[in-house]
């Protein structure tokens, strides 16, 4: 049996609601030229020069907002995830943030520490979905510091797992008793957004992508990498398995920062105009995240509901993340245990 360590890994959070620590999570973050893709100066002057100056403040005071205890949700959701696998595997199972502590070295470090002779490490990154800003750079930031230390062990990763049936089943059956009783006006499904360009961008055919009329529903080899239609997939799936009527659904982007157009439509401005159309009772999931972050709690529970309620609305009803359901347990554990026992070919990518 192969020498194996596993690693799980998420965004990343700042180390603390201090204004500096935030405002080193930003640089960190919106340095990423998969995040901000603009040329590297062009990308210091704005980032550093104007976007973290003015938002760390903001944002540092939104982390306040959401801040367990024990440090920031999204970090302490992840270790419970972490906890929650490690007893069903000899393999010991880290875990690791793209962005802030505990960096990708700490998690392989610490696997080459468990496991004298390793032999391969399973990448499994938290994302349902292909972004460029998120699983893309995950990954390449992996492979990046895998090669830097020219590390002799072999790196696998799981991908993007937005329509298996595993994750749709543990997805749906989270959302199912908010929608049993059918006492809610509508349900907005809202994804993370991201600039059309980098739709466009991580399009492998150059031709499809926001290109070709309906290009979500037209079969494309580029949807492997893409974010709208995987969403839009994701959508569809745990809407049909809930059999949920038509109009009682839809589908939004949040979190915009700056000024391109972004996925549309826009979840803040969906929230302002619900209520005119006779919304009162709103169930908002955010598939796009395994665990609740500052964009589950603060931006859709809190700001997101405040929006709601000024503009007519009654009732805004956040459905939690999986984070710990023991669906989601379970799908990750057997598909951990598919590629560790069978070398699946289907689960990864190479
Ligand atoms: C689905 C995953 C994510 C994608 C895609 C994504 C794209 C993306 N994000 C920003 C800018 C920010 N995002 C911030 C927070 C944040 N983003 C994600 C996930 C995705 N982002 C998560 C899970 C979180 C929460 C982290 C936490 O600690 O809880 C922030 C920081 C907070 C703030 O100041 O608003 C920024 C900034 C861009 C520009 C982008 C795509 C281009
Ligand atoms: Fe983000």
């Amino acid at each position: 049996m192969a020498k194996r360590g596993i690693i799980l890994m998420n965004l990343g959070s700042p180390d603390s609601t201090e204004v500096k620590d935030v405002r080193r999570y930003l640089n960190e973050f919106l340095m990423d030229g998969k995040v901000i893709d603009m040329p590297f100066l062009l990308r210091t002057l704005l980032v550093r020069g104007f976007i973290v100056p003015l938002r760390a403040p903001k944002s540092a005071e939104a982390y306040r907002s959401i801040w367990w205890p024990n440090g920031s949700p999204l970090i302490v959701l992840t270790e419970q995830l972490q906890q929650a696998i490690q007893p069903e595997f000899d393999e010991p199972v880290e875990i690791a943030m793209r962005y802030g502590n505990p960096t990708p070295q700490a998690a392989y470090e610490n696997l080459l520490k468990k496991v004298p002779g390793l032999e391969e490490v399973i990448l499994f990154p938290l994302y349902p979905h292909y972004a460029m800003s998120s699983y893309e750079t995950a990954v390449e930031y992996m492979k990046e510091v895998h090669k830097k230390h020219n590390y002799a062990f072999k790196l696998t990763t799981i991908k993007p797992f937005y329509n298996n049936p595993d994750y749709i089943q543990a997805l749906s059956e989270s959302i199912r008793p908010y929608v049993a009783g059918n006492s809610y006006d509508k349900i907005l499904f809202s994804y993370h957004g991201i600039p059309e360009r980098h739709v466009q961008k991580t399009d492998m055919t150059g031709a499809h992508c926001l290109k070709v009329n309906d290009c979500c529903n037209v079969p494309s080899q580029a949807h492997t990498t893409c974010y709208r239609h995987q969403t839009m997939q994701t959508t569809k799936l745990t809407a049909d398995r809930l059999n949920l009527p038509k109009e009682k659904v839809e589908q939004t982007f949040q979190s915009r920062l700056g000024r391109d157009q972004w996925l549309l439509p826009y979840t803040a401005q969906r929230l302002l105009e619900l209520p005119k159309e006779g919304v009162k009772k709103l169930l908002v999931v955010c598939p796009a995240f395994v665990s609740d972050c500052l964009e589950t709690l603060e931006e859709i529970a809190m700001q997101g509901k405040e929006s709601f309620i000024e503009a007519g609305g009654e009732e805004l009803t956040l459905i939690p993340c999986l984070n710990v359901d023991p669906l989601w347990v379970n799908a990750a554990v057997k598909w951990l245990k598919e590629y560790a026992e069978a070398g699946s070919k289907e689960m990864i990518l190479a």
